[in-house]
């Protein structure tokens, strides 16, 4: 079986609000990122106090309320499916604050989370504030959405960004990886997928693999998996047919994404 890939669960753990991941520091080997992925029925609310670590809540599809108990976002969300394939509102709460999200309709919603100590301002990230992308040529074209990237200095740690990948291309590739805390050279940050599909049945590829080899997992990754990259190269492979979307989180020591390619497949971006 395979570390590094999770299928979605159906746990009810409060009225109308169900627990589809839930990746932590006790279920994984993962000390910098943690994720939940949570459906809520029309009008169910889940609430949380955030000890030490800080909070990147995203309206995945569907619409929320979002407060904090001193600030509130209402009706907020931009989508009921991710292949609309525009950004939506994302809340950053810091350490040591609780929320409460209240769901307007049926909604899908992300809670990432990274350890923090220093208290940042609660804020909007709206969709308006997402930086759009359009990276790569040839097969290895996607969309990128960034909702955290590393020039926005709204939170401690967490970098979090949507990527969508069209039928038969390629993304976080040529591979590179980020798990050396060498900067300027390389950055170390682990990282989460998040993963879709358009039409839903479909599936990707996606390899996990260090330069030595001792962790090598190439996984067939459905609708709504999650993948753990702990550390190493982790290229995303769409087949013919499907269109790819995926949701990461990233955190490390230091709030960067330097990464360094893998040399063997550099090549590809010199051609
Ligand atoms: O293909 C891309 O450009 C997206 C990836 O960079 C993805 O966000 C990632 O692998 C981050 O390390």
């Amino acid at each position: 079986m395979s570390k590094l890939l999770r299928k979605p669960e159906q746990k009810e753990i409060t009225a109308g609000v169900t627990l589809v991941h839930d990746v932590t520091s006790n279920n994984s080997t993962l000390e910098y990122v943690g994720f939940k992925m949570i459906d809520l029925v029309s009008g169910a609310k889940y609430t949380e106090q955030l000890g030490k670590q800080e909070c990147c809540i995203v309206a995945v599809t569907g619409k929320i309320n979002v407060s904090d108990y001193n600030v509130s976002f209402n009706s907020i969300g931009t989508r009921e499916s991710v292949f609309e394939k525009k950004p939506t509102d994302s809340v950053y709460v810091s350490n040591d604050q609780s929320f409460e999200i209240e769901a307007v309709g049926q909604a899908r919603v992300a809670l990432c989370y990274s350890p923090s100590n220093k208290q940042l301002p609660t804020k909007l990230i709206s969709a308006a504030d997402n930086s759009v992308e359009h990276r790569g040529t040839g097969n290895n074209q996607r969309m990128v959405q960034n909702i955290l990237p590393d020039s926005d200095p709204s939170a401690n740690s967490l970098l979090v960004v949507e990527v969508y990948t069209e039928s038969g291309n390629w993304s976080s590739y040529p591979p590179h990886k980020h798990d050396q805390d060498h900067l300027p050279e390389e950055s170390f940050l682990e990282e989460t997928y998040y993963h879709e599909m358009n039409p839903k049945q479909g599936f990707v590829f996606q390899r996990v693999y260090t330069d030595d080899r001792s962790l090598d997992e190439t996984m067939t990754v459905e609708n709504s998996d999650m993948v753990i990259v702990p550390v190493g190269y982790h290229p995303v492979g769409v087949p013919e047919g499907y269109t790819s979307y995926y949701l990461n989180v990233m955190a490390g020591p230091s709030r960067v994404w330097k990464f360094h390619n893998d040399p063997d497949h550099e090549w590809i971006l010199k051609r």
